[in-house]
């Protein structure tokens, strides 16, 4: 079987999937399912050989996180990944767990461009849903999967270090909007995250940035993710959310992105809530040295393996020109 770039693989013979792996069948469909899981075995090895020793930054969005089959399919590919020889690191975010998390003491999250309105109480929330309830829920369920997962947030080794947002009125030019404690990043310090790395570890890093008096902030995960692939020189950077990825006006799937059409695409309005902030990053790394960047459908099982060790591609890819 013959099957273009990105068009996917059905999902009984899709060797990642979980209806291959559970589905009875008759020993010529089975004979049939081998082979196909052989080619795919065999189709990955140029790729293996290519990003060896590479670092691949993902985003682990928190709308791609809610199906506990498909999180745990998350880390067992975060795992292979490390174990043939690339190096994952993980940024991920949790905005649905922060909405539910405020939900339960009473208080609505409120969004202005794809950030969130990050008043002190709000901060603590952040603190503890992402720091605490979500890194360490990823943690463990790589470390379950054979992989040892190591959480991080802005602190540790003064990875991320923030000041106050300023966000720029879109309906008053030249107005600012203050957004609470939103931060901009100023600097990443990548020492211990290379640290981690070279000793076998997968870093997991939660989007929390320090100003220099210590005060916290809430910083976009696209944002640190996009940020954190520059400044480790990786080669690929993937942002799993919970779309087949960018889609155009009429709801059909851009497979690439150039420049000039993310700047239509902003403009007439197609772009809008969480994918702003998700775009702007994935084009910021494009052009600042990042190979590859990639937005994908987090909602199909193993969307990292068909991503980065096939010729499958499963969303929408971003490029600098
Ligand atoms: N043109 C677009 N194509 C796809 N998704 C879009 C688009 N414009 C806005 N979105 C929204 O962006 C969301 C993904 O961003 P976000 O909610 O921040 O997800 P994540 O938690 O994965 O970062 C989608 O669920 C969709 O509602
Ligand atoms: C400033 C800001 O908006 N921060 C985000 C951080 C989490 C995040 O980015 O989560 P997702 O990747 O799941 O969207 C927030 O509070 O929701």
């Amino acid at each position: 079987m013959t099957l273009e770039r990105g068009q996917a693989l059905p999902e009984d013979i899709n060797p990642f999937s979980f209806a291959a792996m559970n589905t009875p069948s008759s020993p010529e469909i089975s004979s049939h399912t081998s082979t196909v899981k052989a080619d795919v075995l065999s189709e990955a090895l140029p790729y293996i050989r290519r990003f060896h020793g590479k670092t691949v930054v993902i985003k682990y969005g928190g709308n791609a996180m809610t199906e506990d089959q498909l999180q745990h399919s998350f880390a067992h590919d975060v795992v292979l990944l490390k174990l043939v020889g690339l190096n994952p690191v993980v940024v991920h975010g949790g905005g649905p767990q922060i909405n539910s998390a405020l939900k339960r003491i009473g208080k609505e999250g409120t969004f202005i461009q794809g950030m969130r309105v990050t008043d002190a109480e709000t901060m603590e929330v952040v603190e503890w849903v992402l720091g605490g309830q979500v890194q360490q829920d990823i943690v463990m369920m790589i470390n379950e999967a054979g992989g040892k997962a190591v959480g991080l947030t802005g602190k540790d080794g003064c990875l991320i270090q923030a000041k106050k947002k300023m966000l720029a009125d879109k309906d008053r030019p030249g107005q600012w909007l203050d957004i609470g404690y939103v931060g901009d990043i100023t600097r990443i310090e990548p020492a211990v995250v290379k640290a981690l790395q070279d000793d076998q570890f997968i870093p997991v890093i939660s989007s929390i940035g320090y100003g220099e008096d210590g005060t916290a902030y809430n910083i976009n995960a696209d944002i640190v993710a996009g940020k954190m692939a520059e400044v480790l020189g990786a080669e690929k950077l993937v942002m799993m959310t919970n779309t087949p990825g960018v889609l155009d006006k009429n709801g059909n799937l851009l497979r690439s992105l150039s420049a000039q059409t993310i700047d239509e695409l902003f403009e007439d309005g197609t772009i809008s809530g969480g994918m702003l902030p998700k775009i702007s990053s994935a084009l910021d790394a494009a052009r600042n040295g990042v190979t590859s960047v990639h937005i994908v459908d987090g909602r199909v099982p193993h969307c990292l393996l068909l991503e980065i060790l096939t010729d499958q591609g499963v969303g929408t890819m971003i490029s600098s020109h």
